[in-house]
Order: C-alpha cells, then structure tokens, then sequence
C-alpha cells in the first residue's frame, strides 16, 4: 500500500444535478420533471477520486459546501475524523430545511445526511486507492449479487404539458399490474413494493391483490408512507394477510405502528419512524417494528449503516433498503454496503428504472439489473468510474430547469389547488 500520509484531500467539487423524473404519485404530492441530486468528487493529493451522491435540495448543498471546507487537508483512511470534522461544521447550524425527501421525513440526523456522501466518496477513494471494492473495505462480499424489487407507483401519463412518457398511466390496479408487468419484463423482478398512500386503502388494498392474482408467490409490499390511522392499518393489514410479504409505515410514529404491529399477521417496515441511531431505543422497546430499511443517504454513510445493521441483528430487527430517485453513484454504493452485509433479509428497494437510460455521471455498464438483482461490480472503490460530460449535461440541465428543492406538494398543489396534506388521512 502507498503511503497514506500522501492520500489527504486535496479538493472536493459538489455539483448539484437535475435528471427526468416521472409523475410519480405519493402520499406528499407528485414527483416533478426534475429530480435533484448533488455529486461529490473528492481528489487527493496522490491523484486519485472518490464519488458521493446525495439530496441536491438548496439548503443541503450549502451544509456540503460548509463541511467540504472542513475536510480540505484530511486523510481519506480517517473516516472518524471525516465524521468529526463534518459534525464541527454543522455547529450552530438550526437544522431548517434541506432533507431532500420533500417534507416526507424530516427527522432523520442532520449529521449523518451530511456525512454521507463524504463517507461514500471517502472509501470509493480508499478502494481506488488499494485496488479494492468497497464490499471489501466493509469487510467483504458475503453474495455475488444483490436483489432489488420493483417498485410500483401510481401515476399520471405525463407530467401537464409534457409529451406522455413511456410508462404510461397507472391510476388504478389494472395500471398497476400493467406496470408491474413491465417492471418484471424488463428487469425479472422477485419482489414488488407498491407505493400507496395514494388513495382510500380499499383501492390500494385492490391493487395489492391484483398484483397476487397475477404474481402468485411473489412478495408483495405496501407503503402508504405513514398517512394511515391505527384503525386503517389493521384493516389493511388483516385483508392482506398471505398476500403482503409486509406491511410499510402504515403510521407515521413508533407508538400507533406498534399498536398496527400487535394486530396483523405480516411483519412490518419502516422507514419513516426510524430513520436515526436516536429512534431505535424506542422503537426496540416497543416492539413498533420488525424491519428497519435502512438507507446510508441518511444513517451516515456506509461504515454507519454498516453500525446499524450489527444493531439490527443484535436485537432481531430484520434489515433491508429505501430508496429515493437516484443515479448510479447511490445505487454502486447501495449494492457494495448490500453486498457486504450479512443480513439484509429482504430484497431492497430501489428507483433505478424510473430513471432514463441516458441520464447519468457514471460511464455506463458498470450496473446491470437483471434477474431483479445486481452483479457485484468487483472494480475497484464502489467500481464505477465518474463521466465528466454527463456530470456537465445533468448539471447544466439543473441550471435550466429552475427546481431548487424537491417540493412534490408544492407541484401539485399547483396541477390541483384542493390538494391538502394531512396525516393521518385515512
Ligand atoms: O419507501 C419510501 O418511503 C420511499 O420510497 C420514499 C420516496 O420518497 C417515495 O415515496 C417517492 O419517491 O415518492
Ligand atoms: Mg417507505
């Protein structure tokens, strides 16, 4: 190995990105044309890069530019000092704005979402460094290939005076299974996640088994992000018993999930009522969950969720992954910190085909999803390679599009003013 004295960080450019976005439908409003990202590279002084990818809302790309400051001079193999210095930047800071989820979850670590993508970027650079995966740096590949499901949304055919996109509309089950009919051509999906909250439960509920009458066998999940009440979970939850493979956030805190828990037959997920290391002494103690699915944008990176999931196995919480609309560097990383952990129990979630083909800041090839399930890129770092000119075209596509936050409720209260949020809805 070289002389890690030589691998400090000698720059670190944050370049906020834009890329096509369905209509995509859930419980806050709809996605718009544009989702927003932003991309860290991080050069060392020996002449290698490291790459992370994170929320590209206004507010978050000033905490990143704030702890990229920071961390000017530090050595990418000090990942503890990475975390320190990354917290020493946030002193002060209140916390407003910048969760990158639309206002879907806005208790997550500020911390942790702001070292992410410095902690990615950091081992991807390790990993070039050594000539290692990052699987490897996590402590080692323990499968070949990680599984994702398809994840289903309700939508509009196109976004208002657009052309139609190629998924067409999905407004009720029959759009739905034809969605899904799409999804598992296209991609050989095992599993299938429906994003509800959309609607009354009893129509999402319908969806749901129309999906098992035409996907016999296949797990099916349902999360309507938290918009139900107690009442409303357990309806769901016992309708569906031997159809959900579980149920997701059905409420939005640890107390009525756990009540939604004690009464269904399925177990249930989270990522709305856990998403901190500060939620999980409560959840544990009132057995409000039985999964927590994890995601690094906001558990800190990779080494932490790495700490999760030791956690999770400690106290018989099963594990999996969320996701939101992201690029190839989230999804390499996603697939390495899978790769390397031992117990992620359910295949994970993830938007990668919402997003065109020709949309990205990786060089194609390096991330196939077939047969539901990704190969183990085993190149070293999170084994995909950085593509300045797409960098240059998604980042000019931010510059012209005008969205500076994700504000999927602000859009469609503008498609339909009577739009209201509120939760519990149902
Ligand atoms: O599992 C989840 O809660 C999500 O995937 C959250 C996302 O924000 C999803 O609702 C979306 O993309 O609209
Ligand atoms: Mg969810």
């Amino acid at each position: 190995m070289t002389q890690s004295q030589s691998h400090r960080i000698a720059d670190i450019q944050i370049t906020p990105v834009a890329f096509a976005d369905p209509p995509l439908l859930n419980s806050v409003g709809v996605h718009e044309p544009y989702a927003l990202r932003a991309i860290v590279v991080l050069h060392t002084e020996s002449g290698h890069y490291g790459l992370g990818e994170t929320y590209g809302d206004s507010a978050h790309l000033a905490r990143l530019e704030r702890a990229a400051g920071f961390l000017r001079g530090t050595d990418v193999f000090k990942l503890n000092q990475i975390a320190e210095l990354v917290e020493d930047s946030l002193r002060g800071d209140q916390g407003q704005g910048g969760h990158g989820t639309g206002g879907m979850v806005t208790t997550t670590s500020l911390a942790d979402r702001v070292l992410s993508a410095f902690n990615v970027a950091a081992l991807d650079a390790q990993g070039k460094i050594l000539g290692l995966p990052v699987s490897t740096l996590l402590g080692g590949a323990v499968r070949e290939r990680v599984d994702f499901s398809g994840y289903l949304f309700y939508k509009w055919d196109r976004h208002p005076g657009h052309e139609p996109d190629a998924w067409g509309e999905a407004l009720d089950p029959e759009g739905i299974v034809r969605q899904a009919r799409t999804m598992v051509e296209r991609y050989g999906f095992k599993a299938l996640k429906l994003k509800g909250g959309v609607f009354p439960p009893e129509q999402e509920a319908a969806a749901i088994e129309a999906l098992h009458q035409v996907f016999p066998g296949t797990p099916l999940r349902l999360d309507p992000n938290g918009v139900w009440n107690v009442a409303t979970g357990i309806e769901v939850g016992r309708r569906l018993d031997g159809v959900l493979e579980y149920l997701e956030d059905p409420c939005l805190s640890a107390e009525d999930n756990a009540a939604v828990r004690r009464a269904i037959p399925m177990p249930l997920a989270t990522n709305m009522c856990v998403v901190s290391f500060n939620d999980l002494p409560e959840a544990i103690e009132r057995k409000a969950i039985d999964i927590v699915l994890s995601d690094h944008h906001f558990w800190g990176g990779l080494s932490r969720s790495a700490l999760l999931a030791g956690i999770a196995r400690t106290f018989g919480l099963k594990l999996s992954m969320h996701s939101n609309s992201h690029l190839g560097i989230s999804f390499a990383a996603m697939v390495q910190l899978a790769a390397a952990t031992e117990n992620i129990d359910y295949a994970c979630d993830t938007h990668w085909p919402w997003k065109r083909p020709d949309e990205d800041v990786i060089l194609p090839g390096a991330l196939e999803l077939a047969g539901g399930a990704v190969a183990v890129p085993e190149a070293p770092g999170l084994g995909i390679e950085l593509d300045p000119e797409g960098l240059a075209r998604l980042h000019q596509q931010y510059l012209d599009c005008g969205l500076r936050e994700r504000d999927d409720t602000g859009y469609m209260r503008r498609i339909d003013p009577s739009f209201e949020l509120a939760s519990p809805r149902w």
